[in-house]
C-alpha cells in the first residue's frame, strides 16, 4: 500500500516536473476563475482586484475613504469588493446606509472577525469581549448599560458638565501658562479627554504631570500606530509571522500590558470598597461591581474580564476621537479667521467672559454649533466607520447580499455627498443653518454612525467638543506662528484621521 502511494507520488512529481507550463497555467486559470466565480450571484457590482488578494492592497497607504468615494462614482453608491478573502460591500450613500444599519439593523450590527481585536479581547474560549468588536448577548447588554451609565454618570446630567468644565479650566489654566508661546495642542487636548473619561469611569482625574497618566497617554499612542499594517493582519492573520509584523505586534502587546495594569489597578481599588447598593456607587467602576454582584449565579455575561475590557474600549475609543476633533477645530480656526471671529462675537454675545460655556448656551448659538457641526464634517475623521457584517441574507438598493459579507459605511462619501452638502469640499459652517439663522440638523451629517451600532459616546461627545472649543475661543486668540500664512489642511491615518502636527498661539484675549 505504501508503496503504491510513494510510487503514484513520483509519477506525480514526474509528470509535475515535466508539465511545468502547464501546471502554472492550470493554477493561475484556477485562482483566477474561482476569484470570479467567488462575487456572489445577485451582488452588487465592483472591481475585479486580484486573485487571492482582492482589493486590499490598493488601499494601502490611502486615503480609505477617499479612495471608496471615488470607486462609487464609477460604480454607483452600492458596489463590492475583496478584502483580501473577505466580500465586502460599500455602501457610499447615507440613505443606504440608513436602510442598511436601521432598517435591516437586526442583520447589520454584528462585527466581522477582526484579527487584532481578537488577539487582544477574547477570553480563554475565544469570545470577544469588550464593546466595540463584540457580538450577540455580551456585546448587547454591555452596550445598553454603557449608554445607561455614561448617561448617568456623563451624559445629560449637570454633574458631567461640571466634570468637564473642571477639565476646561485645568486646559484653560495650560494654556494661559503658555504665555502665547508656540504650542502643538495634542499632547494638552489629549489629557483633557482621556481625564474626562477616567473620571467618569474611575471617578478622579490625573494631575496632567503624573507619570501613571502620561505613561496611560503613551500607551493609548502606541495602539493607534501603525493601522495600515494593523488592518493587513485582520485579512491575513499568518503575516503575524514575518518580523515586520511580529515588530509591530510585539510594541502593541507592551502597549496592551501598560494600559490593562493602570485600569485593573483602578478595578483592583474599587473592588476592595465595592458598594453593596445603588446609593453607594460613585462612578462607572463601582455601578458596573453592583451590577455584577446582582447578576450572581445567573449566566450573566458580567465578568471581571469583561470590565476590563470594556472600560479599556471607552478609555480607546473615546479619547483620539474627541482628540482629534478639537484639534481639527483649532486647525479649521486658524485657516478662516473671518469664522472665528464670528464664533467668538457669538460667545461674547451669549456667555460674556465672566463663567465658562455650558451646554444650556448651545441653543442660544446657533452659528457656533454650525461651526461645529461643520468641523465633524469636513474633518471626517473615522472616514470608513468601523466594519459591520451581515449575518443574514439581505436585500439592499436592488443587490442580494449574503450572509458573513463586511459592510462598509462610507463616512467620507456621505459627509461629502454634493446632493446633501452642495460644495461639499468648502468648509462653510452656513450650510448647517436655516434663512432664519437657526442651527438646521442635516439627515446626512452622521460622523458618529447610525443605526444598533451607533456610537455609545455621542452625547458625551458632543458636550466635550462644545464646551472645550467655546472655552478655548472665549478665553484666547489663537494664531498661526510668525511666517505661515497658509496652514496645511492635511492629515495622517492613525485610527482615526488625524490633522498633521501643528503650532498655534493662544493670546489671552483682552
Ligand atoms: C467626536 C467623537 C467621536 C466620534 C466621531 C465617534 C465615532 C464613532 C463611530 C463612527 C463609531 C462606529 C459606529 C458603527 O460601527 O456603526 C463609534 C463606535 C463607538 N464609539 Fe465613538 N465616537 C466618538 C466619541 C466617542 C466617545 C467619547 C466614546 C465613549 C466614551 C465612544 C465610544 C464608542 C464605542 C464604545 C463604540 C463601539 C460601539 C459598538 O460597537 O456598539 N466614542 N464611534
Amino acid at each position: 500500500m505504501v508503496g503504491t502511494v510513494a510510487s503514484a507520488f513520483a509519477q506525480l512529481l514526474q509528470f509535475l516536473g515535466s508539465n511545468i507550463v502547464s501546471v502554472v497555467l492550470v493554477v493561475v486559470t484556477a485562482l483566477v476563475s474561482s476569484y470570479y466565480v467567488k462575487r456572489p450571484r445577485g451582488a452588487p457590482p465592483g472591481p475585479r482586484g486580484w486573485p487571492v488578494l482582492g482589493s486590499l492592497f490598493s488601499l494601502v497607504g490611502k486615503h480609505g475613504g477617499r479612495y471608496l468615494k471615488q470607486l462609487g462614482e464609477q460604480y454607483g453608491p452600492i458596489f463590492s469588493l475583496y478584502m483580501g478573502p473577505q466580500f465586502t460591500v460599500v455602501v457610499n450613500d447615507v440613505e443606504l446606509a440608513r436602510e442598511a444599519f436601521l432598517n435591516q439593523g437586526e442583520h447589520t450590527a454584528a462585527r466581522p472577525f477582526h484579527y487584532v481585536m481578537q488577539r487582544y479581547e477574547a477570553d480563554e474560549r475565544g469570545v470577544m469581549n469588550g464593546i466595540g468588536f463584540s457580538n450577540g448577548k455580551l456585546w448587547k447588554e454591555h452596550r445598553k448599560f454603557a449608554l445607561t451609565k455614561l448617561r448617568e454618570f456623563g451624559m445629560g446630567k449637570v454633574s458631567i458638565e461640571n466634570k468637564i468644565q473642571e477639565e476646561a479650566s485645568a486646559c484653560l489654566a495650560h494654556l494661559s501658562n503658555t504665555k502665547g508661546e508656540p504650542l502643538d495642542p495634542q499632547a494638552l487636548l489629549s489629557s483633557c479627554v482621556l481625564n474626562v473619561i477616567a473620571s467618569i469611569i474611575f471617578g478622579a482625574r490625573y494631575d496632567y504631570a503624573d507619570p501613571a497618566f502620561l505613561r496611560l497617554n503613551n500607551d493609548i499612542n502606541a495602539i493607534f500606530h501603525d493601522t495600515d499594517a494593523q488592518g493587513m493582519l485582520n485579512f491575513y492573520p499568518a503575516m503575524r509571522h514575518l518580523p515586520v509584523f511580529s515588530r509591530m505586534l510585539k510594541k502593541m502587546d507592551a502597549a496592551y500590558v501598560g494600559l490593562n495594569k493602570e485600569l485593573q489597578s483602578n478595578i483592583g481599588e474599587h473592588e476592595e470598597q465595592a458598594p453593596e447598593e445603588e446609593g453607594d456607587v460613585r462612578d462607572y467602576l463601582d455601578a458596573y461591581l453592583l451590577a455584577q454582584r446582582q447578576r450572581a449565579g445567573t449566566d450573566s455575561t458580567f465578568t471581571t474580564f469583561q470590565l476590563l475590557m470594556s472600560v479599556r474600549d471607552l478609555f480607546l475609543a473615546g479619547s483620539h476621537t474627541v482628540m482629534t476633533t478639537l484639534r481639527w477645530g483649532l486647525l479649521f480656526m486658524l485657516k478662516y479667521p473671518h469664522v472665528l471671529r464670528r464664533v467668538q462675537a457669538e460667545i461674547d454675545d451669549v456667555i460674556g467672559r465672566g463663567r465658562l460655556p455650558c451646554m444650556a448656551d448651545q441653543d442660544s448659538m446657533p452659528y457656533t454649533r454650525a461651526t461645529i457641526a461643520e468641523v465633524q464634517r469636513v474633518a471626517d475623521i473615522v472616514p470608513l466607520n468601523l466594519p459591520h457584517c451581515t449575518t443574514a441574507e439581505i436585500q439592499l438598493g436592488g443587490y442580494v447580499i449574503p450572509a458573513s459579507t463586511m459592510i462598509i459605511a462610507n463616512l467620507t462619501a456621505i459627509l461629502n455627498d454634493p446632493k446633501h452638502f452642495p460644495e461639499p469640499e468648502k468648509f462653510r459652517p452656513e450650510r448647517h443653518l436655516d434663512e432664519r439663522g437657526d442651527f438646521v440638523q442635516n439627515e446626512a451629517l452622521i460622523p458618529f454612525s447610525i443605526g444598533r451600532r451607533v456610537c455609545p459616546g455621542e452625547a458625551l461627545a458632543r458636550v466635550e467638543l462644545f464646551i472645550f472649543f467655546t472655552g478655548i475661543l472665549q478665553n484666547f486668540d489663537i494664531r498661526l506662528p510668525d511666517g505661515v500664512t497658509d496652514p496645511s489642511m492635511d492629515g495622517n491615518l492613525g485610527f482615526v484621521w488625524m490633522a498633521n502636527p501643528y503650532l498655534l498661539h493662544c493670546v489671552a484675549r483682552q
